[in-house]
């Protein structure tokens, strides 16, 4: 599947009371992707939020993932982006069926690239490569391994993630990155007309 552009993913404490507005104004300047990401184990509210969250994908026609929970993409119909502790990638393909987007945490290691490809990852994430408030635990990860990936995994998208910028991004982009995901860079901002802004200028970083 060719996937390239902005990937949004949400943060339940950066975007407390705002998420719905910021996310549509990220919409409305693009965004290929958009991750549901709450750490919390509220079922219900999870279930509201995200199935308010795939209205306005929808909507944009932008494509919904779930972190962590396989069980709560195939409710929705939405993929999933699963990290290394999160549960096998075999099984959660067969669950969501194979149209699924399903998204792979492989840190700085294309042997595990490899095998979630394998094992049936739509794109394969690497990160964090700067400093990242959102997840400031995240182990650091070269530059150079999007070089490497892209040489090794010549058909599958490479999603790049941690602490990224529109003042950092262009060196990603630049050694081969296709998706930038991005929480505070975009969702930091203080307006909706600046997450608008932000969306538009990351886009414009990768229509190269
Ligand atoms: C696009 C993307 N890449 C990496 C991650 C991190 O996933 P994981 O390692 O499972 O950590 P948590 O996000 O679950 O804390 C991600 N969510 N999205
Ligand atoms: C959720 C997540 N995973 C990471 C990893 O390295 O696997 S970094 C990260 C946080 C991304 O948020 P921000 O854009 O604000 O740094
Ligand atoms: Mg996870």
């Amino acid at each position: 599947m060719k996937l390239r552009g902005l990937y949004a993913i949400t943060d339940s404490q950066l975007l407390a009371g705002k998420c719905l507005k910021y996310v549509e104004a990220a919409l409305d300047g693009g965004l290929t992707l958009l991750q549901y990401r709450d750490k919390s184990t509220d079922e219900a509210r999870r279930l509201r939020e995200a199935e308010a969250l795939k209205h306005l994908c929808d909507r944009y026609k932008a494509h919904l993932l779930i972190n962590d929970d396989a069980e709560l993409a195939a409710r929705l119909d939405v993929g999933v982006h699963l990290g290394q502790t999160d549960g096998p990638l075999t099984p959660a393909r067969a669950l969501l069926g194979p149209k699924a987007i399903i998204g792979s945490t492989c840190h700085d290691q294309i042997e595990l690239a490899e095998q979630a490809v394998k094992e049936g990852a739509t794109y394969v994430a690497f990160g964090r490569f700067f400093t990242s408030s959102t997840k400031p635990g995240a182990a650091p990860a070269a530059l150079d391994v999007i070089n490497q990936a892209r040489a090794r995994l010549v058909n599958v998208p490479i999603c790049v993630i941690g602490g990224i910028t529109l003042d950092n991004a262009a060196p990603l982009v630049e050694r081969g990155a296709d998706l930038l995901a991005v929480v505070h860079g975009l969702f930091g901002a203080d307006s909706t007309q600046e997450v608008t802004r932000r969306a538009r200028a990351f886009n414009a970083l990768l229509s190269i």
